[in-house]
């Protein structure tokens, strides 16, 4: 039996909704996919870290009401997130980084990423930060350890777009891409349009765990850019930082904005776009834009997100799936785990030969 210990770090709404899953699901992983998951270690800012080396009741996890610092009540438990010690030293195969994205400088989860990398274990995240901001070094540190650095669910959450683009799309001669990139500002925009205030919004998205901690990022668009910035360096080979895509959010769309659109049978949309110019210069761009109804995108509502690929040999191909949410997070994870159980074998062969 395959097995892979794996250390959660932040206990928010994602990686809850993997340890949920665990809880769940491994019968049917061992069955279906060729491996079980045990949760070994857990770091989180308010609730403290706990690491067992025979596993910890992932039910238990999601079921007990931790009250600030309670991981220190667990056998192996402190009221302190030690995660350096804990990202070093835990029995964990896998590190899973779920905690906050930092849209400046994408820490401290970069250097969590990093202390993975360098004690030779996997890295599966949703972060945005470590994937916009130093995903060049972090994969050359994975390529070194011989490990994987994967982070498929900070774009469209679940929905399969990097490893897609990537592999199914390979050959195709990806020349750019436009879309909708960010459930909260799509999910805000869909309910202004049904008459809800901004603000009120806003705080739907955020129960619903689509908005970041702080929703600044969704409706000024910064999150879109990390995510422009992401698909642009991962897909078309450029070398962007935020800092090159000009960007523009939601915030001053008023609700007359959106009644003057919707009277012209239009609907204003988020788009995030990059493109290679015919100088193989990428150009890239963050705007609120008015699309007539019969444009693929006007159609894409609440969290839904969609990204149109463009392609020399396709012309366009269009994804459309969950962009938020933190099962449907979880499960990007959880394909990015899937990648390294399959790839597995490369790794050890690798290791095998130096
Ligand atoms: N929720 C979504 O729909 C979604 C989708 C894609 C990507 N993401 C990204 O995934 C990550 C997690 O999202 P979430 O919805 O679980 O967020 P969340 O705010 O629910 O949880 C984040 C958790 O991380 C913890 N944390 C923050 N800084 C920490 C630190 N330095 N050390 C230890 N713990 C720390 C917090 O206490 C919190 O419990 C974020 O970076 C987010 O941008 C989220
Ligand atoms: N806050 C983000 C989460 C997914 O990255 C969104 O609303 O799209």
């Amino acid at each position: 039996m395959v097995q892979y210990n794996i250390a959660l770090i932040g206990f928010g709404g994602v990686n809850r909704a993997l340890a949920q899953l665990v809880a769940e699901r491994n019968e049917q992983w061992q069955a279906e996919l060729g491996f079980r998951l045990n949760i070994v270690a857990v770091t989180d800012l308010d609730l403290g870290s706990v690491v067992s080396a025979n596993g910890i009741d992932a039910r238990m996890l999601v079921e007990t009401k931790f009250e600030r610092g309670g991981f220190a009540k667990l056998s192996g438990g402190s009221a302190e997130a030690d995660n350096e010690k804990v990202i070093r030293h835990a029995p964990a195969d896998i590190i899973a980084e779920a905690t906050f994205t930092n849209p400046d400088d994408g820490e401290p989860a970069v250097s969590h990423c990093r202390w993975a990398l360098e004690s030779g274990k996997h890295v599966v995240t949703t972060n945005k930060g470590p994937a916009a901001l130093a995903a060049a070094e972090l994969k050359m540190l994975a390529r070194r350890h011989h490990v994987a650095f994967e982070y498929e669910g900070a774009v469209m959450s679940g929905t399969p777009v990097i490893r897609m683009a990537k592999t199914t799309l390979a050959g195709a001669c990806l020349t750019g891409f436009e879309g909708i990139l960010n459930g909260t500002s799509n999910y805000v925009l869909g309910r202004m349009e049904a008459g809800l205030g901004f603000s009120a919004a806003v705080s739907e998205a955020q129960a619903m765990g689509y908005a970041e901690a702080d929703p600044t990022a969704d409706v000024e668009g910064y999150d879109v850019r990390l995510k422009v910035v992401i698909l642009a360096n991962e897909l078309l080979g450029g070398a962007l930082k935020p800092a090159d895509v000009s960007c523009k959010g939601i915030s001053s769309l008023t609700a007359s904005d959106i009644e003057a659109a919707a009277k012209d049978g239009c609907r204003w949309k988020l788009i995030g776009s990059a493109y290679r110019n015919e100088n193989g210069r990428i150009e890239a761009s963050v705007a609120p834009r008015r699309l007539a109804l019969d444009h693929p995108l006007a159609g894409v509502s609440g969290a839904t997100n969609a990204i149109s690929f463009r392609t020399d040999l396709l012309g366009a191909v269009t994804v459309t799936g969950p962009g938020a949410g933190r099962v449907e997070t979880a499960y990007a994870l959880l394909s990015d785990i899937i990648a390294i159980h399959r790839a597995e074998p490369a790794y050890t062969t690798k290791e095998a030969a130096e």
